[in-house]
């Protein structure tokens, strides 16, 4: 049965007409007319405390917004996916991510397969495997400890990890270091292995499919330069393993099966980061930490499955993203954290976000009739705010923003943190309330000036607020995350776990590499193939 337009629902119409008379109210007059504002919006998911006070949102918006998730059938839906029906249609596939987190306990069977059993086997085999090299019980071809865990793939195969290995290099082990290579650009892998020593190198080639072009590349440099450095292929055994659901093609690349980490189908590229994907963090943080950090997803998944929407913290977000999105005309959502160790968590969220919502049809196939994800951006403060902060408060769009703080750093060097914190509420406050013409001009600041020193305000700011960075807490960001996307896509309307739109770049690239080495004679655009010629003539 195919599901009615999500804009021609009484929910969406409602939303549009509360749009009209409510979408201009500012922050100052909201907080004015409520002193309880900033306490009484904000919730609490495991050791997350979410403010969305700062949200142009009125009670009235809060209860619409639920209306529309209720239509659009969100409760309904987050069940099938966590049971385990194949909700990703275009790929006839279950999407069970959060099965990956489930408790030993946890009971679920999911076609005919015992799932809960299955990922414990494998985290058991990984967790066995990081600690062999953690303790430097694996040794490479020559004997020597392991000191250096290259990750080699791209995408989800890639940010989970990397971002992790980033977020929470406080906890890993000291004596080995964690490198990731995911461009087919040759200068990520020569940066990565210059001064390597191949006999302490592992190498972890991570790729669900094991045939995207940019991983096996770097995996068949990779091998050589070991199989040269050591002088002997029989090297790759005790340097190479893989994570992969292909079998077939690992043991193709000629890496033993028996030094493979499997996982399943049902686990999507940009959502594989708690799968056998997380085995280099794993070996970086052990598996202690590792499994902490599983707990925390798990915290947000039982929480966004069982809590009732009002007080559900994934799904108000994933909301009020959809207000700014298709009712205020937001176009891009900033990610900013307060954190140094999350530089890669922007990025980490463009794949999530970007590929699973960059959508223009519905599950059923029809064109999207609404504005689908926005663009997501981000760095780290206060770096941006000595970058891109001027346009979120002078500029004319509207750019919704997620600040990420954390109350105990990693490392105490007075008075960093308190200098960072600082800012992260100015920020927060100075987005909100800006600074009205009277003010600046109860300043002194000569009348000529006034307009260019005067900030406007009501830009929206969501803080979530963490005792600090642990693993657990690097989990419930991620899965808040998750869900946050997951409520988002239901509404639209749109399958978020395919991802055909990154299909049509790859056939063309395999088409045109033999034209720029001369094999064949480009057959484009004449824009193409004028850069096809060009591209020949100076690498002669
Ligand atoms: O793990 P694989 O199969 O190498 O794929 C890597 C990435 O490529 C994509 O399929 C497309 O970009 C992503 O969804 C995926 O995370």
């Amino acid at each position: 049965m195919s599901r009615p337009d999500i804009s021609t629902t009484p929910a969406w119409q409602a939303l549009a007409a509360h749009a009209a008379t409510a979408g201009d109210a500012h922050l100052r007059d909201l907080f004015a007319a409520d002193p309880e504002r900033g306490t009484r919006l904000v919730a609490e998911v495991g050791d997350l405390y979410v403010d969305y006070s700062k949200n142009r949102v009125t009670d009235e918006t809060l209860a619409l917004l639920v209306d529309l998730a209720r239509a659009a059938g969100l409760p309904e839906r987050t069940e099938a996916m966590f049971r385990g029906e194949h909700i990703n249609t275009t790929e006839d596939r279950a999407v069970l991510h959060t099965a990956l987190r489930a408790p030993r306990s946890a009971e679920l069977v999911v076609d005919g397969q015992d799932v809960v059993a299955d990922v414990h086997a494998v985290l058991d085999q990984m967790a066995a495997f990081a600690e062999q090299v953690r303790t430097g019980a694996w040794t490479g071809h020559t004997g020597a400890r392991i000191s250096t865990v290259v990750n080699i793939g791209i995408g989800g195969s890639d940010l989970g990890p990397a971002m992790a290995a980033g977020a929470l290099a406080p906890f890993s082990h000291p004596g080995i270091r964690s490198l990731f290579v995911s461009n087919v650009d040759g200068d990520d892998i020569a940066d990565a292995l210059d001064g390597l020593d191949p006999a302490s190198t592992l190498f972890v080639v991570a790729s669900k499919t094991f045939t995207t072009i940019e991983t096996i590349t770097n995996a068949r440099t990779a091998r050589a330069w070991l199989v040269e450095g050591l002088g002997d292929d029989a090297a790759v055994a005790k340097h190479f393993v893989a994570v992969s659901t292909n079998a077939t093609e690992v043991a193709g690349f000629g890496i033993d099966t028996a030094n493979m980490f499997g996982f399943w189908d049902w686990v999507g590229g940009r959502y594989s980061f708690t799968s056998a994907v997380g085995l280099s963090l794993m070996i970086a943080i052990g598996p202690e930490r590792y499994r902490e950090m599983l707990d925390g997803f798990h915290t947000v998944d039982e929480h966004f499955r069982t809590t009732p929407l009002e007080r559900n913290v994934p799904a108000l977000l994933g909301l009020i993203g959809i207000w700014y999105r298709n009712f205020l005309g937001a176009a891009t959502h900033a990610v900013l954290p307060y954190n140094q160790h999350l530089a890669r968590f922007p990025a980490y969220l463009q794949q999530l976000d970007m590929e699973s919502n960059g959508k223009s049809v519905t599950v059923d196939g029809e064109p999207v009739r609404v504005e689908t994800g926005p663009v997501v951006w981000g760095e780290p403060g206060t770096n941006g705010q000595h970058a891109f902060y001027q346009l979120i408060h002078q500029g004319t769009q509207l750019v919704p923003a997620d600040l990420l703080g954390f109350v105990r750093p990693a490392v105490e060097i007075d008075p960093h943190h308190d200098l960072l914190t600082a800012n992260l509420l100015a920020q927060a406050e100075a987005l909100a309330f800006g600074k009205t013409a009277d003010e600046v001009r109860a300043d002194g600041v000569a009348a000529d000036l006034v307009p260019h020193r005067t900030f406007a305000g009501n830009h929206p700011t969501t803080m979530v607020l963490a005792p600090a960075l642990t693993p657990s807490v690097l989990g419930q960001l991620v899965a808040l995350y998750e869900h946050k996307v997951f409520t988002q896509g239901v509404v639209w309307g749109i399958n978020s776990f395919d991802q055909w739109g990154v299909e049509l770049g790859k056939v063309l690239a395999g088409r045109i590499v033999p034209e720029l080495t001369g094999e064949d004679e480009p057959a484009h655009d004449s824009s193409t193939n004028a850069l096809i010629r060009r591209y020949r003539e100076q690498r002669r």
